[in-house]
């Protein structure tokens, strides 16, 4: 019997469509390091112009693109990047700003929704007169939206107060755009107007626009150029990627009208198990395609019980910890698969809190 399955791991985990497929099988390529591949130039121009920046570039992942904005900014040894504590960048990166980039990291607590708070931003900047003992603030990092907040969208104030404070202190903002679409369409704000503050920007066509691969970093011509030669040292300089970005190029015409289905999805998820005993959801906080699902205590309810017994049913999740799993949607989950894994869990969590009932 073929199991059904339903992928809520990330959304990262989308297979190509036919038609990506079909446009890697034609694709126009060259080699793109010894000059430029012209589907690859292609979006990378499309992707600038719609950030509203001069110049972009292509990068096999995310942590590679936030890798190369970071050393391209802290170009000079001693240099400190103001970030998130829970933010990708730090928690997920390896460390690679500072073990691969020699920059040291400066974080600032997380709030629930993603931001920082801003006069804590503003007094994290080192005082140039200090530079004898101190580090030297060279950059700003933000997420849009922040994944480990679970999807939560920065504002374009938000971001615009931010930008202000780079500038007043001579500081670099970059933006890890990762989900920066999300943002997007649940704000009803074009990208370019979600960016305006920023020096680079970081986004995925891998993750809810359903690209197989890739990144792409926008930012000032020369700041793309100087990107061209760090990316090239990080082992990112490839060939004919023109096979890649074909599929991108799709994926950013057919995903992105999807984006807001996906979020509508998630707050039909998110509604219906917070229906469930035991279970929490904080339902005004699914405000684009991710759902942090926690267990109450008491409920006999784990994130690995629940986890093993979802995998059972064919449906993947990730624990975030021993009592909370993350769920993320993408343009391959139906709403049918929602209504499926909520009857799953439905029937776990009374599995699990009644099993004299059963
Ligand atoms: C917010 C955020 N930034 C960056 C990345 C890194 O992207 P990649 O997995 O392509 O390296 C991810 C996850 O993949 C992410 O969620
Ligand atoms: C786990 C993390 O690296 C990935 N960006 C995700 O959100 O799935």
């Amino acid at each position: 019997m073929v199991m059904r399955s339903v992928d809520l791991r990330s959304d990262t985990v989308t297979r190509p469509t036919d038609a990506m497929r079909e446009a890697m099988c034609g694709a126009e390529v060259d080699d793109d390091v010894l000059g430029y591949d012209p589907t690859a130039r292609r979006l990378e121009d499309e992707m600038a112009k719609m950030m509203g920046k001069e110049a972009g570039l292509f990068v096999p992942s995310g942590t590679m693109g936030n890798l190369i904005s970071v050393m391209v900014h802290c170009d000079v040894r001693g240099s400190e990047v103001i970030l998130g504590d829970n933010c990708h960048i730090h928690v997920y990166e390896n460390g690679g700003i500072s073990t691969i980039g020699g920059v040291h990291p400066k974080t600032i607590k997380n709030e629930e929704d993603g931001t920082m708070d801003l006069a804590a931003i503003e007094a994290a900047i080192r005082d140039p007169k200090g530079s004898t003992f101190y580090p030297s603030t060279r950059l700003i990092c933000l997420e849009n939206t922040h994944a480990n907040c679970g999807g939560r969208c920065l504002s374009v104030e938000y971001t615009e107060r931010v930008g202000e404070i780079a500038k007043r202190h001579g500081v670099k903002l970059h933006i890890d755009g990762a989900r920066l679409f999300n943002a997007s369409i649940a704000l009803g704000v074009p990208v370019h107007k979600l960016v305006k503050a920023a020096d680079s920007v970081s986004v995925c066509l891998s993750k809810g626009l359903g690209a197989p691969i890739g990144s792409v970093i926008v930012g000032s011509q020369s700041f793309i150029e100087k990107a061209k030669t760090v990316r090239k040292a990080l082992g990112g300089g490839m060939r004919q990627i023109g096979v890649l970005w074909a599929a991108a190029l799709v994926a950013l015409q057919e995903n992105l009208p999807k984006l807001q289905h996906d979020h509508k999805k998630a707050k039909l998820l998110a509604e219906g198990l917070n229906q469930m005993k035991g279970i929490r959801v904080n339902v005004t906080a699914v405000e684009t395609n991710m759902i942090f699902m926690d267990m109450e205590d008491g409920s006999r309810l784990t994130a690995e019980k629940l986890r093993r017994t979802l995998e059972e049913n064919g449906i993947l999740v990730i624990p975030e910890n021993s009592s909370r799993i993350r769920m993320v949607i993408h343009h391959q989950i139906t709403t049918s698969d929602v209504h499926y894994t909520l009857s799953c869990l439905q029937q776990a969590v009374q599995t699990i809190q009644e099993p004299s009932r059963n």
